[in-house]
This record gives C-alpha cells, structure tokens and sequence, in this order.
C-alpha cells in the first residue's frame, strides 16, 4: 500500500470523529505488516479527560485483535502544519509501535512529514525502566 492511500484511509477515519466539545477532527489509519488496515478517530466524552486521540483508538484496535506488528501510521487532522500528536499518543506510539514503524504526519490541505518513534519522543520511558534492566 502506497503512503498517499494509507492518508486517505486515515482521512476516511476522521469523518467518524466524535468530537461535540472540540469539533476538532483527527483521523488514524495504521497498515499492519500483515497488510491489514485499522482505522483510528478520536473520540470525546462530557468527562474530558476520558477522551481517545485516534492514534490510539487505531493502535488499541489492531492491538486488540492481536495485531501488534505495526508497518506503518497515518495521521491526519484539519491543521496549518502535519498534526503534531499529543503528548499521551507519543508515549503510547513509542511502546507499540516498532523502531522501524513509518510515521507519517499530515493535513487537509495535503503536506505530509515522515517521522521516527525516536524523534517523537526523545528518552520515552520504557517497558525496561520500569523492570529495572
Ligand atoms: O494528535 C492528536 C491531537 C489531538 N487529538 C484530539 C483530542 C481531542 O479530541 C481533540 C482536541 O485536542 O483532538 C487527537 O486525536 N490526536
């Protein structure tokens, strides 16, 4: 699957968004190395805290139907530039995602940045800081 289609996926996944407190729309589409495709919307509550980011949302879907080898992810918001993700997102990307999983950022209006896991965030803290290795 060529990059560009994995952002229309994604682009298809952020019409789903439930978004009545921010109305701000984010879509996800991850393409597993088996050649599957989860698709991510970000999703709101009343309670904000609880709200999902649509990386996750596409990460703990595919997770949970045990696709957990990750070739690549596609993010996509209406923003000026490529849809930084949050803070929470990168922590979780970092953990399940692989080092060589394609990240790729984007918009509306069509720019698109290719990142790494590392570049996201620098220093995450790991499964083997928290086992003490
Ligand atoms: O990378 C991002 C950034 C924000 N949001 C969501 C959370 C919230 O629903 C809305 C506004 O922050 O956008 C995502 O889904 N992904």
């Amino acid at each position: 699957m060529k990059i560009e289609e994995l952002i229309v996926e994604a682009k298809k996944a952020r019409e789903l968004a439930y978004v009545p407190y921010s109305t701000f729309k984010v879509g996800a589409a991850i393409l597993t190395k088996d050649g599957k495709v989860y698709h991510g919307c970000n999703i709101e509550n009343a309670a904000y805290s609880v709200t999902n980011c649509a990386e996750r949302t596409a990460l703990f879907k595919a997770y949970s139907e045990g696709d957990t080898k990750i070739a690549a992810i596609a993010v996509v918001a209406d923003t000026e530039r490529p849809v930084p993700p949050c803070g929470a997102c990168r922590q979780v990307m970092s953990e399940l995602c692989q080092k060589d999983t394609k990240i790729y950022l984007s918009n509306i209006k069509g720019d698109m940045q290719e990142i790494t896991l590392e570049e996201l965030l620098p220093g995450a803290f790991t499964p083997e800081d928290l086992h003490g290795k």
